[in-house]
Order: structure tokens, then C-alpha cells, then sequence
């Protein structure tokens, strides 16, 4: 295996001496192929060094007296398998008896040294197997998502791990979300990103803006409907959840639970539901959420609390109705008032940008990973769109989304506005827009100002 690529190493040395003007992806290649020489030409011992190789076992230094050989040197992990990928490098590593996950976790920054790349991840793939990514450059300075993500319905692939993989918001496996971020962080990136992301998808987006709707409005062509401010977002709100109860009588009506109904067959969410009867997902985009729960007058906080307490039964019961909260705000703790830690325990993905302080974190970290509080504090503020991702398991990742201007993300809503479902219960909210011209927006700068 060394030797073949070291054979690959000289050939495209060779090619390169003959011809020094190369594409950048030659490069690229020539780099990714260099650090997978290197790693594997200094494996041993580079393992031995981390302290990740383990003694020769009983029966082998029994063996090695028996046959007169000399002692057997201690062993590192048997790589599986070993990937270049666009970034560096994967490799697939089948632990020795007493090693665990761990091991190999506490060591990335000494491989990361030892083998000179710039990072080194790792992660268990299942009992006494952990994958290490290996990155030769920052991924996340300017982030360049691969070619082909592999996107499934209502699954985003919406940033670049700093590992080099892809970050996707599934809405499926993780149905709300939470994102945190100080002012100028890349909140509004970030959730560009989705909304872009979203609208091919077979989706309903739903947004409330109580920064005027100057964030959400501009993308109103691939909404199906929008509020901003806290008085529609009320009946917005309401109207979603008589939304879901429909939706639920919808489920209930198609069980049709009998005994001779094997368990696969009854419907639990709609996506158990026949798909030409199966109602459109929403996914409900709030920005700047604190707009909704703070209020002056004692008619304010009454509209407040049912704003709230909608809110809430939308988290606790919209998963199975296939209605998917999305909660942007610069703080959400228990400072804004009664309901919202209710509510914050319901949103499951969260992700933090850069934040002032620690109890900013803690409101996206705090019950999940003290890590994550950590690193979340430590993005440093000249890399706006940073952010950490972490999920309920407590795992959590650095990401960055690219960067997608407002008007990128407004050719991409105005591509697919006829993507964009009719629910009749949020008819009343349907953005009024003018008709799209005939011809075909151009992704460029170039297209009218209008969204
Ligand atoms: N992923 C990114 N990559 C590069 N630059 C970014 C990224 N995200 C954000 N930025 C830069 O940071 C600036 C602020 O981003 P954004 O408007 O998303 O912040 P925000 O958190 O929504 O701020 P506010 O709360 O004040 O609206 C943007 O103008 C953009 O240039």
C-alpha cells in the first residue's frame, strides 16, 4: 500500500516538474495525496509515540520464546480503512484489546502535531471502531461546501463541520431548533442558508420577523405566510396550531386501528400517511424571538402569554403533525418571562455563535455540554458565522455556513416560488407579491432590485 503511493507521489511530482502551471484542484490532489504518504509512512510510529499502541500479548511473546525470534514490538490500531477526502484524510481504526474511544479522543492534538495537519477529529463508528478526519488546512476560513451533500427530504445540508464534513439540519431526526448568536454574529446567515436550503424541498416556510420582516421579507416569494410583528405573529401562531389539530384529526382518521392491523401499518406522524393525502411540513422560521416575549403594557403581556403558550404546544405536539420550529434570538433564557425555559427544553438542535458572555452560552449549552459553553465563548468575534452546533446527546461540533448574501437567497426563493404550498389555514398570512417577470432571474448581482 506505502509503496504504491509513494509510487502515485512520484508520478505526479514527475507531471508536475514537466508542467508547473496546474489547476487549482491538481494542487489540491497533490496535497491530499502527500499527507496520505505521510500518515501512513509514519503510522507506527507516530501511534507509539501518542501512547497508542498496546503491548504484545501473552501468546505472542510465548511464540516469539518458543521460535527463538526476538521480543514482538507493541502494536498500534489496524487501520480498516483509509479515504482521502476533499479536505485530507479519514481513516478507520480497529482499536487493540484495552484501548477504548477515549484514547484515541484525549490524543487528536498529538496526532494532529505529530502528523502535521492542521486538525484531527475523532469519533467512535461503533464498539472498537473509531473514525479519525484528519483536515490539512482550515475548512472553516472560507468555507466551500462539496459538490454533492447527500439531501433527503427535509434534511439541510446548511454548513461545513470543522472536520470537513457536512452539518445537516434534519428536520426529521432533530424537529426544533434553537440559535443563539450576539448581534452581528451570522444569525441571519446562518438561517439564510436554511431557507435556501429549504426551498426545492416539498416544504411550507413559515416566518416571523419582528425586526420589521427586513430578514424574512425579501425571501416572501417561497413563503406561505408571514408576519411581522407580535400582533400578527399571534394570529399566525394560533392559526398554525388550529393547523395542527386538523392535521392530528387527519392521523386519527387513517389509523382505522383494528386487530388485524399489523403494528407497521398504523400511522403515528404524517409520515406514515399515504403521500396523496399526506399534508405539506412546515417549518417555522422566528427571528429575533425576544421581540415576542418581551412586553410594556398589561395588554402586551396578555398577548405575550398566549404567544407563548402557543409556542409551546407547537414544541411539544407539532413533530408528529410535521410542523418544525426554527428559533432565532440573541438570548433566550428565563429573564424573558414565564413558559420560555418550557419552551427552550423542547427545541433540541441547538447552535451558538459568538456570544458576550457565558450565561448567553449556557442558555444554548448549559443542560447539554459544559464543552460547548466553553467553546462557544471562545469564538473569537472577527469570524462572523462561527458558530457550535451540539445536539441532546451532548456531542457537538464548530460549523460554518457560507456565506449566502440576502440577495442570493432571494434568486433561490424567486426559482422555486412555484414550489411554494397553498395550506389554507395560513391563507389569511400569504405574502402578497407581485408576479415574477417571464424571464429568468440570473444569479447574479445583476438582477433587479425587487425581490
Ligand atoms: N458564514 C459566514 N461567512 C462569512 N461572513 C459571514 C458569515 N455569517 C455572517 N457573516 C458576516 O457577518 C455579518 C453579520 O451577519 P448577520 O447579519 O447574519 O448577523 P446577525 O447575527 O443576524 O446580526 P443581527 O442580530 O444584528 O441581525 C454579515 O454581514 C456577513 O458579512
Amino acid at each position: 500500500m506505502t509503496w504504491f503511493m509513494v509510487a502515485v507521489v512520484v508520478v505526479v511530482v514527475a507531471a508536475g516538474l514537466l508542467r508547473w502551471r496546474r489547476p487549482a484542484w491538481y494542487w489540491l490532489a497533490f496535497g491530499v495525496v502527500l499527507a496520505t504518504v505521510r500518515v501512513l509512512v509514519r503510522y507506527s510510529s507516530v501511534m507509539e509515540a501518542c501512547g497508542l499502541t498496546v503491548p504484545p500479548s501473552r501468546w505472542r511473546l510465548a511464540l516469539a520464546r518458543v521460535a527463538n525470534r526476538p521480543v514482538p514490538e507493541s502494536r498500534a490500531p489496524r487501520i480498516l480503512r483509509l479515504r482521502p477526502t476533499r479536505t485530507g484524510l479519514v481513516l478507520r481504526l480497529k482499536l487493540r484489546p484495552g484501548q477504548d474511544a477515549f484514547d484515541v479522543a484525549s490524543a487528536t492534538d498529538r496526532l494532529r502535531h505529530s502528523f502535521g495537519m492542521y486538525g484531527v477529529n475523532s469519533r467512535e463508528v461503533r464498539s472498537g471502531v473509531v473514525e479519525v478526519r484528519m483536515t490539512g488546512y482550515d475548512v472553516l476560513k472560507q468555507v466551500q461546501m462539496p459538490a454533492k451533500t447527500d439531501t433527503r427530504p427535509m434534511r439541510v445540508p446548511v454548513a461545513l463541520r470543522e472536520d470537513g464534513s457536512v452539518h445537516y439540519r434534519d428536520y426529521r431526526a432533530v424537529p426544533h431548533g434553537l440559535t443563539l448568536g450576539a448581534t452581528e454574529s451570522g444569525k441571519s446567515v446562518y438561517q439564510r442558508n436554511l431557507v435556501a436550503g429549504l426551498a426545492p424541498m416539498d416544504v411550507a416556510l413559515v416566518g416571523i420577523d419582528c425586526k420589521q420582516g427586513v430578514e424574512l421579507f425579501p425571501l416572501a416569494r417561497r413563503f406561505s405566510a408571514l408576519a411581522d410583528n407580535p400582533d400578527t405573529a399571534l394570529e399566525l401562531l394560533e392559526a398554525l396550531v388550529s393547523h395542527m389539530e386538523e392535521v392530528y384529526q387527519l392521523i386519527r382518521a387513517e389509523q382505522r386501528i383494528s386487530v388485524a392491523v399489523p403494528d407497521a401499518e398504523i400511522a403515528a406522524d404524517i409520515w406514515d400517511l399515504p403521500e396523496d393525502i399526506r399534508p405539506v411540513p412546515v417549518v417555522v422560521l422566528v427571528d429575533e424571538v425576544a421581540e415576542l416575549a418581551l412586553f410594556a403594557s398589561k395588554e402586551e403581556e396578555k398577548r405575550r402569554d398566549r404567544i407563548i403558550t402557543a409556542l409551546v404546544r407547537l414544541a411539544q405536539l407539532g413533530r408528529a403533525a410535521g410542523i418544525y420550529l426554527e428559533i432565532c434570538g440573541q438570548r433566550f433564557g428565563s429573564e424573558l418571562g414565564k413558559g420560555i425555559t418550557m419552551l427552550r427544553a423542547q427545541l433540541t438542535g441547538r447552535t451558538a455563535h459568538r456570544v458576550n458572555d457565558e450565561t448567553s452560552a449556557n442558555m444554548a449549552f448549559g443542560d447539554i455540554s459544559p464543552d460547548a459553553v466553553l467553546a462557544a465563548i471562545q469564538i473569537p468575534a472577527e469570524t462572523r458565522g462561527l458558530a457550535i452546533a451540539g445536539d441532546s446527546t451532548g456531542g457537538w461540533h464548530r460549523i460554518r455556513a457560507p456565506h449566502t448574501s440576502l440577495r442570493q437567497a432571494v434568486n433561490t426563493c424567486n426559482k422555486y416560488a412555484d414550489r411554494t404550498p397553498d395550506v389554507p389555514a395560513l391563507a389569511p398570512f400569504r405574502p402578497a407579491v407581485a408576479a415574477l417577470p417571464s424571464a429568468r432571474v440570473p444569479l447574479s448581482k445583476t438582477a433587479p432590485a425587487t425581490a
